[in-house]
């Protein structure tokens, strides 16, 4: 295949470790430039398949191709090409954060010279200057993590795969990393993500699949995907404990018209509807007191609830 804008390809795509099938038959389309995501619960596929796409464990069916080319027969092609920062930081503990980036850059096989720039301008760009001299045990979770990000850049990489980025991360954290990410979309650097957090889905990526099971159960941005599958708006109810003594399936049924849709969960009701006030005020109407409520617009986690029945914390 000659040089084009499909920067990852797959179809049909499978792995299986033994007898278990982790992922059966995706079908994927990266574009260059775009920020591309897999969204899915633990043990979905995603992990299977980002080490796949980084060309690091063997196909097990269908076809994959990366930047045009076979994973199978071109790997180091490949891996020359690309950027991978895995769910774990694999940092070298007993050396510096300089070094880390000298020693990872040497051994892409780039001159000493270019690599002392490189590693320059990439602790800057993940604000770690001052942290040159620093060794890496005693960085915070959030400042390995840019580490291990500079780290996969570290060779211009035309794709950056990241595995969870910022599982583990305080919410401070996160939203630096998560400026960082922009920025290299910005400069054209195409994006593969995977985690497990909706919002991050939501904020980072213009395209996303839904993973289950092994299985892509939808495909789209994440508006398109909300406007697709949810309501506009969600109620969401508790009661803490059921009045006269009704159990939340009951209060479903007594409300079941007010909504287009109703998620009876284990703590709370989530009515799907245009209008979560006006929905709320009718529920009131009917005598019908919840402890706490609160009205939202739809997220992914709606998404993967009505697709496939469970939360994406489960
Ligand atoms: N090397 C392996 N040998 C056997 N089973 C594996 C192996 N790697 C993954 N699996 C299984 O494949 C399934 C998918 O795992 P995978 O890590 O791809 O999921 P994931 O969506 O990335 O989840 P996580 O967020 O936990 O990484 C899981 O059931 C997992 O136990």
């Amino acid at each position: 295949m000659a040089e084009t804008d499909s920067m990852i390809l797959a179809q049909g795509l499978r792995k299986s470790f033994g007898e278990f099938e982790a992922v059966k038959g995706i079908d994927v389309d990266v574009r260059r430039g775009e920020a591309f995501g897999f969204l899915g619960p633990n043990g979905a596929g995603k992990s299977s398949t980002m080490r796949m796409v980084a060309a690091v464990s063997p196909v097990s069916g269908g076809t994959l191709r990366i930047l045009g080319m076979d994973p199978a027969t071109d790997g180091p092609q490949i891996r020359a090409r690309i950027g991978v920062c895995p769910q774990e930081d694999t940092l070298d503990l007993e050396l510096t954060v300089r070094d880390n980036l000298f020693v990872y850059g040497r051994y892409f096989g780039l001159p000493r010279k270019e690599v002392r720039e490189r590693v320059d301008e990439l602790l800057e760009f993940v604000q770690l200057t001052e942290k040159a001299g620093s060794m890496v045990e005693d960085l915070s979770g959030g400042m390995k993590r840019r580490l291990t990000i500079a780290r996969s850049l570290i060779n211009r990489p035309e794709v950056l795969l990241l595995d969870e980025p910022t599982t583990g991360l305080d919410p401070q954290a996160r939203h630096v990393v998560w400026d960082r990410l922009f920025r290299l979309k910005q400069q054209g650097v195409t994006l593969v993500l995977t985690t497990h957090y909706m919002d991050e889905a939501e904020q980072l990526c213009d395209r996303l699949v839904v993973m289950d099971n092994g299985r892509i159960v939808a495909e789209g941005s994440p508006l398109t995907l909300i406007a697709e599958h949810s309501t506009r708006e969600v109620a969401e109810l508790r009661f803490g404990v059921a009045p006269e003594g009704q159990s939340h399936e009951a209060i479903a049924a007594k409300v079941e018209d007010l909504a287009d849709r109703i998620e009876v969960l284990p703590d709370r009701l989530l009515l799907y509807t245009s209008d979560g006030e006006e929905t709320l005020a009718k529920v009131h109407e009917r005598g019908l007191e919840p402890v706490a409520s609160l009205i939202r617009r739809s997220t992914l986690e709606d998404v993967f609830l009505r697709l496939t029945g469970r939360t994406l914390v489960d």
